[in-house]
């Protein structure tokens, strides 16, 4: 598993009209490393069966698959979950997913929080929103100051969310995030050409850092 990349992150609110699969799949031809089906909709029939074509394509492009807040989904497709303050247990998860499993928590800016996830089983960390967030404006801000003193205590992956494009990425990577979560700045795209090249700069970016 790659331990530096890109972390796609769709949203059922800006891949609407059959947007999903295209732009995903130019995602993962740019290079994204990790893929997050995050869907708000509650209808469980789309949410398997779209997950489902996702995990094909993961599978397809090297690329792994976590869903959002639904450790049941998860479980059902093999794949990764990550799961917020508000979201279920993760040692629950950790117990019924297996020691395999990549499972991701969000610590919006705490590191107490963070280090709460890993004693319960978490493989990353994720902190954020770093900038103003269309998708979640109202998600705890947090600092480059904050990624700094994560990196110094832990060693798991650490991902950094909210708001990030290409232009304002760098002082993330600079103080240490290993994979940049990114919605609005990826997919938030005229078209799945515009995706896929975004993608790729984002990539680009974060192995020269
Ligand atoms: C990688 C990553 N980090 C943070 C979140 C936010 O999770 P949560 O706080 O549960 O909010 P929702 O995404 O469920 O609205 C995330 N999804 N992914
Ligand atoms: C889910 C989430 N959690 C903190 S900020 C955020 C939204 C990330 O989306 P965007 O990259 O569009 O700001
Ligand atoms: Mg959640």
């Amino acid at each position: 598993m790659s331990e530096r990349g890109l972390y796609a992150i769709t949203d059922s609110a800006l891949l609407t009209d059959g947007k999903l699969l295209p732009y995903v799949e130019a995602a993962l031809i740019g290079g994204a490393r990790w893929l997050q089906y995050r869907d708000k909709s509650g209808d469980a029939d789309k949410r398997l069966a779209e997950a489902s074509q996702l995990a094909e394509l993961c599978r397809a492009h090297d690329c792994q698959l976590l869903i959002n807040d639904d450790l049941a989904l998860a479980d059902q497709l093999g794949v990764g979950l990550h799961l917020g303050q508000e979201d279920g247990s993760l040692s629950e998860a950790r117990q019924q997913l297996g020691p395999q499993a990549l499972i991701g928590g969000t610590c919006h800016a705490s590191l107490q929080l963070a280090e709460r996830a890993l004693i319960d089983g978490a493989s990353y960390i994720a902190f954020g929103r770093f900038f103003n967030s269309m998708t979640k404006p109202g998600a705890p801000a947090a600092t480059p100051a904050l990624l700094r003193e994560a990196r110094q205590r832990f060693s798991v992956p650490i991902v950094a969310i909210g708001g990030i494009t290409l232009d304002n990425a760098s002082p993330l990577l600079d103080a240490g995030a290993d994979y940049l979560a990114v919605i609005n700045g990826l997919f938030g795209a005229p078209d799945a050409e515009t995706v896929q090249q975004r993608a790729r700069q984002f990539s680009q970016l974060i192995h020269a850092s």
